[in-house]
């Protein structure tokens, strides 16, 4: 599997280093506008695949995208301190218009995969471009969503509830963003649902452990971009982890983002909600069980990301 990172920022470049510990491709190259930092990274990853596995590793221009499968899409700028993902549309739209049918243009086929923000919209922009210049089906513009609002959702609950974050089946939905709904009334652990497995008084999830865990998810990346300018190894390894799915068409469930046809009424409009991914994309969207303040939540959260998409005339 040949994977085209573009953007070798603080986040493609994380994504390529967990590629490569992962062992999730046979070859990455690293594209990036500043081609010194591009061609530094990957001389830098290379280093490590004597300790994890024999990936290929370069850069080179949009052109050494050519035949790759997958194209992980990091480009544009990122959250300054008090920036919302929002913030940062417009200027990361005029990057994808850019750079997207540059590389498809060297890899019509291959498949999409977006992290920059906001992450909802830019999947949008990056669909709509990728169709009108490789015929591109909406399936295989894949956003990273929120994977990553995810995995921080379960870690945060498997500490309260002193379990593995991997058995915890719990899922954040909608924007990935200050809008995002954690769907607390589906989230199980081992097939039990949440209420039951936190009976025992030592895990229990009070209204107070659920505002705690509520603030630990949706401002996490505000606390970290204080702390240390920027995340990236959560959505880096999360990234890595949508490669290995799709080169093994594992159809695992995945909060990623793709255009749906509807959300709660709000219509055509990129969000995250649990689909099966597998080789050929985003292959079935699932509906979990949400009591009525959630499913509010989410078309609310549906009708914020629909105004700013169509405010980009996406
Ligand atoms: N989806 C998610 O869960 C997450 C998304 N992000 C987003 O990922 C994006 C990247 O973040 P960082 O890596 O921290 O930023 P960064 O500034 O470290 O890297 C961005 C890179 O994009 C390159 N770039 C900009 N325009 C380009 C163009 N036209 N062609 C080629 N390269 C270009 C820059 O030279 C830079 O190296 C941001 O939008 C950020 O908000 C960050 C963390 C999590
Ligand atoms: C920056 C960002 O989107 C995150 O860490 O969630």
């Amino acid at each position: 599997m040949k994977v085209a990172v573009v953007g070798a920022g603080q986040v493609g470049s994380s994504a390529a280093y967990a590629l490569v510990l992962r062992g999730a491709a046979s070859e990455v190259v690293l594209v990036d506008q500043d081609e010194h930092r591009a061609a530094a990274h990957a001389e830098d990853i290379l280093h490590a695949t004597p300790f994890s596995s024999p990936v290929r590793v370069r850069s080179g221009p949009a052109g050494a995208a050519e035949g790759a499968d997958v194209v992980v899409l990091t480009a544009g700028v990122a959250q300054k301190p008090g920036e919302s993902r929002l913030d940062l549309l417009q200027r990361n739209a005029d990057v994808f218009r850019t750079i997207v049918p540059q590389v498809l243009r060297a890899s019509p086929g291959a498949m999409l995969l977006v992290a920059t923000n906001p992450v909802d919209v830019m999947t949008q922009v990056a669909a709509r471009v990728a169709h009108e210049v490789a015929g591109t089906p909406p399936e295989r513009v894949i956003g990273s969503g929120t994977i990553l609002d995810t995995a921080r959702f379960r870690a945060l609950l498997g500490e309260q509830l002193d379990v593995a974050p991997t058995s915890v089946h719990a899922y954040v939905l909608g924007e990935h963003g200050d809008s995002e709904v954690l769907a607390w009334s589906s989230a199980r652990v081992g097939g039990v649902p949440l209420a039951a497995f936190a009976d025992d008084p030592r895990c229990a999830v009070t209204d107070a452990v659920r505002a705690r865990v509520d603030e630990g998810v949706r401002r996490a990346a505000y606390r970290i971009i204080g702390g240390k300018g920027a995340t990236w190894h959560g959505i880096g390894a999360g990234l890595a982890r949508l490669v290995e799915i799709v080169r093994a068409d594992e159809r695992t469930v995945m909060t990623v983002s793709t255009i749906t046809p509807d959300v709660e009424g709000v219509p055509e409009i990129a969000l995250s909600l649990p689909r099966v991914v597998g080789a050929q994309g985003a292959l079935r969207t699932l509906a979990p069980e949400l009591d009525d303040a959630e499913r509010a939540a989410l078309r609310r959260s549906a009708a914020i990301l629909k105004e700013a998409a169509d405010a980009l005339g996406v």
